[in-house]
């Protein structure tokens, strides 16, 4: 069993992916992101997945490769925004070195309007992300070893805060 450097949870737009990929290529890993995990498993992309077999599905698609990916992946690791959802997927982050990006709502509005693919936030993206936001707010505090604003900072510079976090 060998697990993650770092683990990355936050909302939509936090920039997991984006960060994730930088702080990988810093620190000279793999980086991994359970929704490219789901999309190989299902064959599909996420959108169709929550049209085809709804979002119940896609859950259970995300349980098994949160699981997956925390006793498999020895880099960088992020999570979808959904992810700390499942009390399953929170017992098992106990242990791991959790970064929340953390982001607030204005910022996060901007950057998830400059890509599509979020089925969840396909009608009336604001109100939704705001709801979202407020019902995950506790639980990424939960999971979180460390906590880095994101609002208004370049990704290679989070990257970089991350970095020296990580030094022991
Ligand atoms: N710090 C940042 N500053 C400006 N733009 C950013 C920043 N981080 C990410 N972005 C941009 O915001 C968009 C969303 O970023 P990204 O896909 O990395 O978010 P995510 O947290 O992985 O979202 P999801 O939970 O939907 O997977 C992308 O277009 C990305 O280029
Ligand atoms: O916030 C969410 O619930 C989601 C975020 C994305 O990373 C994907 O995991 C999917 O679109 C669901
Ligand atoms: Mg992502």
């Amino acid at each position: 069993m060998t697990k993650p450097v770092c683990v990355l949870v936050g909302a939509p737009g936090s920039g997991k992916s984006t960060v994730g990929a930088e702080l990988a290529t810093l620190l000279g890993v793999g980086f991994r992101d359970t929704d490219t995990d789901i999309e190989q498993m299902a064959g599909k992309p996420i959108p169709e997945i929550f049209i085809d077999e709804g979002e119940a599905h896609f859950r259970a698609l995300e349980r098994a490769a949160v699981l997956a990916a925390l006793t498999s992946h020895p880099g960088v690791l992020a999570l979808g925004g959904g992810a700390v959802l499942a009390e399953e997927n929170r017992a098992a982050l106990i242990g791991h070195t959790v970064v929340h990006l953390s982001v607030e709502l204005t910022d996060a509005v901007k950057r998830v309007g400059l890509g599509a693919g979020r089925p969840l936030l396909s009608v009336n993206p604001r109100a939704t992300l705001k709801h979202l936001m407020d019902q995950r707010r506790p639980l990424y505090a939960e999971v979180a070893t460390a906590t880095v604003v994101t609002d208004g900072r370049a990704p290679e510079e989070i990257a970089a805060e991350i970095v020296a976090l990580l030094r022991p």
